[in-house]
């Protein structure tokens, strides 16, 4: 537990999205607890994703570009806890560390982003689009291809801007982040899952910590939704199952409905020439098994090589 002498080290990348999800972790750790905020301290450390702007995600390669550094510290226990976006992690962790709390899940949805249209039928022919999320152009592709896409990194001010300079008519972002970052005024509007399936575990928040470090499984306890991990538990099965890395644009989400669990799945091709989704719906204790059932079955219906682009 935290003492005065020694404040709980929350781990966290330095974004103003990353830093508000740190601070939301914090809050709820204090009013669970009773504790003040000087128990805690905020540890903000660089990731290679960080570090390295210029250039797409997919060239720099590799998993957990935005966590490795994290992990590291977190298992050198210079840091007690990492909080982390869910949808940026890796399907597995780093022996030794585990991640079993998960906070209240943010909405789900994509936003549409766009000085001038309404939503993305709205979009004239032929009009440049910005993101350089592999899934939300594979999916838009695959709706609309005639528009052009241009790689969009950066935070959501950099992408604001490129926006305002007319480098792109319009862009996504998560209504997760832009609800957390008090920035939802800039969106045109969420966009129907039916239209634009999510990430993975999109809008959900995760706090990793040493398998071995019972006492912070006990101060986690309390600030874990258990719905949430439900569903977190069922995307991450399905996601594992596809061997999902960054270069492969996978979409999936799966909500609960009187006890039951929905999932609902999708691979694309890169080019958005071809998209295959599924459907599974089942009992809430079963979402691991739907996860990789769901995965075989698109992987078959898909056929060899649909992944390896
Ligand atoms: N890959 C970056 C990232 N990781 C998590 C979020 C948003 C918050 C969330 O989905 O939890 C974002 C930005 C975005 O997609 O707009």
């Amino acid at each position: 537990m935290p003492t005065p002498s020694r404040p709980l080290k929350i781990g966290t990348r330095g974004s103003a999205l990353a830093l508000a999800q740190a601070h939301e972790t914090r809050d709820r750790l204090m009013a669970a607890h009773g504790l003040a905020a000087d128990a805690f301290e905020i540890v903000v450390i660089k990731t290679t994703g960080d570090r390295v702007t210029d250039r797409p995600l997919k060239e720099i390669g590799g998993k957990g570009l935005f966590t490795r550094e994290i992990e590291e510290a977190l298992s050198a226990g210079e840091i007690d806890i990492a909080v982390h976006s869910m949808k940026d992690m890796p399907t597995l962790q780093p022996g030794g560390l585990i991640i079993d709390c998960l906070l209240p899940r943010e909405d789900v949805r994509d936003a549409f982003v766009s000085p001038h249209h309404g939503s993305i039928a709205d979009l004239p022919e032929g009009a440049v689009v910005g993101s350089s999320s592999l899934r939300r152009r594979a999916q838009l592709a695959h709706r609309r291809p005639d528009l052009q896409l241009v790689e969009f990194r950066g935070n959501v001010q950099t992408r604001l801007r490129k926006l305002e300079d007319g480098v792109a008519q319009a862009t996504f972002l998560a209504m997760a982040g832009l609800t957390r970052l008090d920035m939802l005024h800039v969106a045109r509007g969420p966009i129907d899952p039916q239209d634009m399936l999510p990430a993975v575990a999109q809008g959900a928040i995760g706090i990793e910590r040493r398998e071995s470090d019972e006492a912070m499984a006990q101060l986690l306890q309390p600030i874990h939704d258990v719905e949430t991990g439900q569903r977190i538990l069922a995307e991450r099965a399905f996601l594992s199952r596809l061997d999902g890395s960054c270069q492969t644009p996978i979409a999936g989400l799966a909500e609960l409905y009187d006890g039951q669990l929905i999932l609902q799945g999708e691979i694309l091709r890169p080019d958005g020439s071809e998209a295959v989704r599924g459907r599974r719906e089942g009992d809430i204790s079963d979402g691991i098994a739907m996860g990789v059932d769901l995965a075989e079955e698109l992987l078959s219906r898909a056929g060899p090589g649909f992944l390896a682009e």
